[in-house]
């Protein structure tokens, strides 16, 4: 050891002079840095390496202990072999090679490393892949998997070119399927078209499983389907059929097309109330549709603007018959048990106090009183935030009429008479029938008939109206000769625009009342959503439309004269060739076809 300890060089000086040949060029191998220093000269690259010399070399301790380790010729080099097979390894598998900064720059290396990640991840995609990628789901889904597994950061990632979500036209049980026109309690209101009759229609879909967790759900859907089945006015809406889909685990009620409600029509408003006279026109029809229903024993029991629907002709349709109560034939009376229906709408005898029954008819006048109170002030005459207020002051608040509008004498006493909360003083469908301000007439500028020309200025497009462009746009007139279900409608090529339901491919098409002539005008505005002005701010003789100095638009279903009009020589004439045709053909089928009773 001593002997060892006393031969061993102790200074770098010694070391170059005992272990280096003569042809060494002195300084080749500096004295041993710190570590932080070794590791920022190891970063800077090969001609700047510290070798930090294995400590155990040669066995000796000692020499650790009392100085720098001696380092031997054959240890340097067995270093720098090491030091290369480790660099071969990495570059063999290209993730980086750390030992050419003279020749590589870090952006380089960051491109080297790119590549190499996208070689390997092609490889991968490659194991996924399989011919042919039958659509753009699989594909999108492949390529989630395989940037999943790589754990990519955001700036490796490789961006998938984005799905253009296509809707396929749909046709089911005999129609054509459209967009979502209204969400209830039980479910979604689709429109649909029926590809025999060319009819508008509404479906209300319903799952098994929504069904069977709303308390009584399907008690109320068997009573809806009973009650409507055996229903036929103009003022109640129209069941049309029932199906369901065990599969799908849906069952669906096809009803007469509506273009909205009620409730609609009064939100649409600024001060969110009618005039007198649309409120007179409304109420008239639901005291018409009530009368039918009382006399075949049936109390709807949640009657308000929500649930009266307005059909294409205006006719008020009253619907959602979910909680309605058929009252037995051997009843002589309106007794109803069951409580059900909107709280700001329940009468007292529901809400507050303790009786055991009902009278149905009595309530459901309540609620047309509360409803036309609502219609003509915009205001509830009970209203609290809270539930429990709400009933208490319903049961025991007195009626104040509305401060924001005039009431006339006569309304003034139909509402009270309506909102009795003595239901046996109050007004019947009956009485309210003969009452003097239901049977007084109003201008008619100031009924339905003015709100019809607001609805037209409303957005309602016909949602079927993608699909069928994307199936017969550019194509022969198949739809209207096919035989009907035929599967080739299934099949028909080329699904030129594909169907999307976005209202940016056709936006044209904003009204079913426009004409051909209107298309052929163009847009009716810039492709903004058109609010219905006021009924109190626009004149209503003259529907606003693309009009051109002042004149009025076309009216909104064309008469057959005036499609074959002809010119001064007898010849047809040659109609401008409006922008989509068959935009144009569609509309018109349409309105010619959509019945509305
Ligand atoms: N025949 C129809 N035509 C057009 N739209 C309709 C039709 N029936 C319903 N809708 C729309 O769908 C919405 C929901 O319908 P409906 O009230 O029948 O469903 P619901 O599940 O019984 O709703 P809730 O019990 O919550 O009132 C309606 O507010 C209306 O906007």
């Amino acid at each position: 050891m001593d002997g060892q300890s006393s031969s061993s060089p102790t200074t770098s000086a010694e070391v170059q002079q005992k272990f280096l040949t003569p042809d060494d060029a002195p300084g080749t191998i500096e004295p041993s840095p710190s570590d932080s220093e070794a590791k920022q000269l190891n970063q800077k690259g090969p001609k700047n390496m510290v070798l930090n010399v294995d400590a155990d070399c040669g066995g000796n301790d000692d020499a650790f202990e009392e100085g720098p380790a001696p380092v031997y010729r054959d240890v340097v080099d067995k270093a720098i072999e090491r030091r290369s097979a480790d660099r071969q390894v990495k570059m063999s598998i290209g993730v980086y090679d750390d030992n050419d900064d003279d020749v590589e720059t870090e952006e380089d290396r960051r491109v080297q490393f790119t590549e190499g990640l996208r070689r390997i991840r092609q490889s991968k995609q490659e194991d996924f892949d399989f011919e042919p990628v039958e659509n753009d789901v699989i594909r999108q889904f492949i390529s989630n998997e395989v940037n999943n597994a790589m754990l990519f950061n955001q700036d490796n990632h490789i961006d998938f070119t984005p799905l253009i979500k296509r809707k396929q036209p749909k046709f089911l049980e005999g129609y054509l399927w459209g967009a979502v026109i209204g969400n209830g309690s039980y479910g979604k209101v689709k429109e649909v078209i029926d590809i025999a009759t060319l009819t508008r229609r509404a479906v209300k879909i319903m799952k098994y499983d929504k069904l069977r967790k709303i308390s009584g759900g399907w008690d109320n859907i068997r009573s809806e389907m009973a009650i409507l089945r055996r229903l036929n006015h103009r003022n109640v809406v129209r069941l049309i059929e029932v199906f369901n889909i065990p599969v799908k685990g849906k069952v669906y009620m096809l009803f007469e097309y509506c273009i909205g409600s009620v409730q609609q029509l009064i939100d649409l408003e600024p001060a969110r109330r009618l005039t007198i006279g649309e409120s007179h026109a409304i109420f008239v029809e639901l005291c018409q549709g009530l009368n039918y229903l009382h006399s075949k024993r049936i109390s709807h029991k949640d009657i308000k603007p929500g649930n009266l629907l307005l059909s294409i002709d205006l006719t008020v349709k009253i619907c959602d018959f979910g909680v309605a109560e058929q009252i037995s034939i051997f009843q002589e009376d309106g007794r109803c048990t069951k409580v059900n229906g909107t709280p700001k709408f329940q009468p007292p005898e529901c809400v507050y106090g303790n009786q055991v029954a009902f009278d149905g008819y009595k309530a459901d006048m309540w609620s047309a009183g509360i409803t036309l109170y609502n219609l003509v002030s915009g205001k509830y005459p009970f209203e609290r935030a809270v539930l429990l207020k709400l009933y208490e002051c319903i049961g025991t608040e007195p009626l104040v009429m509305p401060k924001n509008v005039p009431i006339t004498a006569e309304l003034e006493d139909l509402l009270i008479k309506l909102l009795d909360k003595d239901f046996e003083q109050r007004y019947s469908c009956l009485d309210t029938m003969s009452h003097p301000w239901f049977v007084a007439t109003f201008p008619e500028d100031e009924g339905l008939g003015r709100v019809m020309e607001r609805m037209r200025t409303g957005t309602r497009p016909l949602t079927m109206f993608p699909s069928l462009i994307a199936l017969y746009e550019g194509t022969t007139n198949d739809f209207l000769t096919d035989d009907v279900g035929n599967a080739n409608l299934y099949e028909q090529e080329p699904l030129v625009c594909g169907g999307e339901l976005d209202s940016q491919t056709f936006p044209n098409f904003k009204y079913l009342e426009q004409t051909p002539q209107d298309l052929a005008d163009g847009p009716l505005d810039d492709g903004e959503p058109v609010r219905r002005p006021s009924s109190r701010s626009m004149p209503t003789s003259a529907p606003p439309g693309p009009t051109t100095s002042g004149t009025a638009p076309a009216p909104a279903i064309q008469s057959e004269e005036q499609e074959d009009a002809t010119d001064g020589n007898g010849k047809k004439k040659k109609k401008k060739k409006p922008d989509r045709p068959k935009r144009g053909i569609f509309a018109c089928l349409f309105r010619s076809r959509t019945e509305s009773a």
